[in-house]
């Protein structure tokens, strides 16, 4: 199946795309959900490729294993668990079995108390030992921080609750710069850690609680808690009413949809994140139900596969235009990377074909004044995904906001069209002729063929920020499935932080002389400097 892809990739690269983007192919290769569109027009992907690309989805069983996700069964084998972050925004409560158990009363329990505690906050019922909480500390790190921290940024025009911080670098320069603009007696830390053993976040957690201490009498009681370990959070004195658990089978990098979304829902408030849990439920059903050719977030997986696996295209830059969304790529960067950056099977064979792709970018337009040169005119081809709304949230400057859709719109163009020699000839026969005019004519050649997608909706609500997160995932889930890995673990971290908790010491003076020789040489550096 794959070498079939390969050959047939042999017989396209080299056709010049553009000429087949007529209407028809236009109709034939975007798909919808609702109002949501995905256009993968742009691409060398012809009927035929697709073809093959859907027999993928069939031989690696991506429709039982979906069903086997939704329905609880423990799919993240080498953990021994299910994957439900499904659960956490199946808001209609159909039941979902877990070792017998219907999960959906304690889910639905939890979000209530969320609500509960989130509409207290932000109407001044919960207060801080100084009045009204004007402030709210996120500490997590990875999936514990970049999904609240990504959605609120993306929902900025929706929050009208408190001021919302995140905190998860280890680095003291992280916590110290957001409590410096915090009042202790009326700010809200939340701790975030699904295990509650997160060094960054513990060590975070404490130092807050220290700042706390020294300003208000009970530091604890202005401290919630979002994790599965009931018993790390009461030993770090936070009261269970104030803790919002959940279980093993929600991943870190899927978590944002229960307690790690508390901070988020504290700031839009309650109705705006069951409006984003909704969105999120409408692209689950979507996923279940539409044929692979309508299904979004199968069409994103094998457009991903098709550059990655197939045509060796090692990156892909993902672009919302979209300011708000400016912390994606950083999120997808954990839920790709983290998921389906493996190189061994689900069976612990070495994976037959390359891994996900490196996932990296920045909104538009600003990227277009920095990488974008490369992108158009580097040797590599970077596979390219848009995101564009039709209107923001600024009406009186919508014709700011319609300059914006026209360079998203206009580079995808670029991409694809390019501009040949002689083109470039005609920009600047009037100023050179002869050798010159060939040499410079060279240096304003673009080679187009370079293929993007573009994911475009009316405007980013909450119901929309939810569609659109909930299909990355599954994107992750198809492509996870198709390449034979596990998606849900994350073996991969652990080596660095073993090696950091054994070099703490060594940091801090003890012999260094069992290490390899840069390492000493580098701890013998930092401490002549101080360390
Ligand atoms: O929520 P926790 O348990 O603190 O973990 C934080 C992050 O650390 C990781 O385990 C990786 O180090 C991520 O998968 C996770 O999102």
């Amino acid at each position: 199946m794959w070498n079939d892809l390969r050959a047939h990739y042999e017989t396209v690269k080299d056709r010049r795309f553009e000429t087949m983007v007529d209407a028809d192919r236009a109709a034939d290769f975007s798909a919808n959900l609702g109002d949501l569109q995905f256009d993968y027009a742009k691409t060398n992907i012809d009927s035929e490729g697709r073809k093959a690309l859907f027999a993928l989805l069939d031989q690696a069983g991506v429709g039982a294993k979906r069903d086997a996700m939704f329905a609880g069964q423990k799919i993240n084998e080498t953990e021994g668990r299910a994957v439900l972050h499904t659960a956490l925004r199946n808001l209609d409560g159909d039941p979902v079995i877990v070792d017998g158990v219907d999960v959906m009363p304690d889910v639905l329990a939890t979000l209530e108390r969320m609500d509960d505690f989130a509409a207290a906050v932000r109407s001044g019922a919960f207060q801080g030992q100084g009045g009204k909480i004007t402030d709210v500390v996120n500490i997590g790190i990875g999936g514990s921080d970049l999904g609240p921290a990504m959605g609120v940024l993306a929902l900025a025009p929706y929050h009208d609750g408190p001021r919302c911080h995140f905190v998860s670098n280890v680095d003291p320069a992280d916590i110290a710069g957001v409590l410096r603009g915090c009042d202790p007696e009326t700010t809200l830390v939340i701790v975030a850690s699904k295990t509650f053993t997160t060094i960054e976040t513990m060590t975070n957690a404490r130092t807050a609680k220290a700042w706390m201490g020294q300003s208000v009498a009970d530091p604890a009681a202005q401290f919630a808690a979002l994790s599965t370990s009931e018993q790390g959070t009461a030993d770090f004195g936070i009261a269970p009413d104030r803790v919002f658990g959940f279980e093993d089978w929600v991943g870190g990098r899927y978590s944002m949809w229960g307690p790690i979304g508390l901070s988020m829902m504290i700031a839009i408030g309650p109705d705006a994140f069951r409006a984003f849990l909704r969105g999120a439920q409408d692209m689950d059903r979507h996923f279940q139900a539409a044929a692979w050719h309508e299904n979004l977030p199968a069409l994103l997986a094998l457009v991903g596969i098709w550059h990655n696996q197939i045509c060796g295209h090692a990156t892909r830059a993902v672009l919302p235009y979209d300011n708000n969304l400016s912390r994606l790529p950083a999120y997808l960067q954990q839920l790709e990377m983290e998921s389906n950056g493996k190189g061994v099977s689900m069976d612990g064979e070495d994976l037959a074909v390359n891994s996900g792709p490196v996932v990296w970018g920045e909104p538009g337009t600003n990227g277009q004044h920095a990488f974008y040169q490369l992108i158009h005119q580097g040797t590599r081809v970077i596979p390219c995904e848009f995101l564009v709304a039709a209107r923001g949230h600024d009406d009186d400057l919508h014709h700011q906001h319609q300059l914006l859709v026209a360079n998203c719109l206009a580079q995808s163009e670029a991409l694809m069209k390019g501009r040949d020699l002689d083109e470039a000839r005609g920009k600047v026969a009037d100023k050179f002729d002869g050798a010159e005019l060939e040499r410079q004519a060279k240096h304003r050649v673009f080679p187009g063929n370079r293929p993007s997608v573009t994911i475009a909706y009316p405007k980013l609500d909450p119901h929309m920020l939810g569609q659109i997160i909930a299909l990355y995932e599954h994107r992750v889930f198809v492509e996870g499935v198709v390449l034979g890995l596990n998606s849900y673990d994350q073996w991969g971290v652990e080596l660095g932080k073993e090696l950091a908790t054994a070099l703490q010491p060594i940091i801090e003076g003890a012999d260094a002389s069992g290490k390899d020789g840069s390492t000493s040489g580098l701890v013998d550096f930092l401490r002549s400097h101080g360390v």
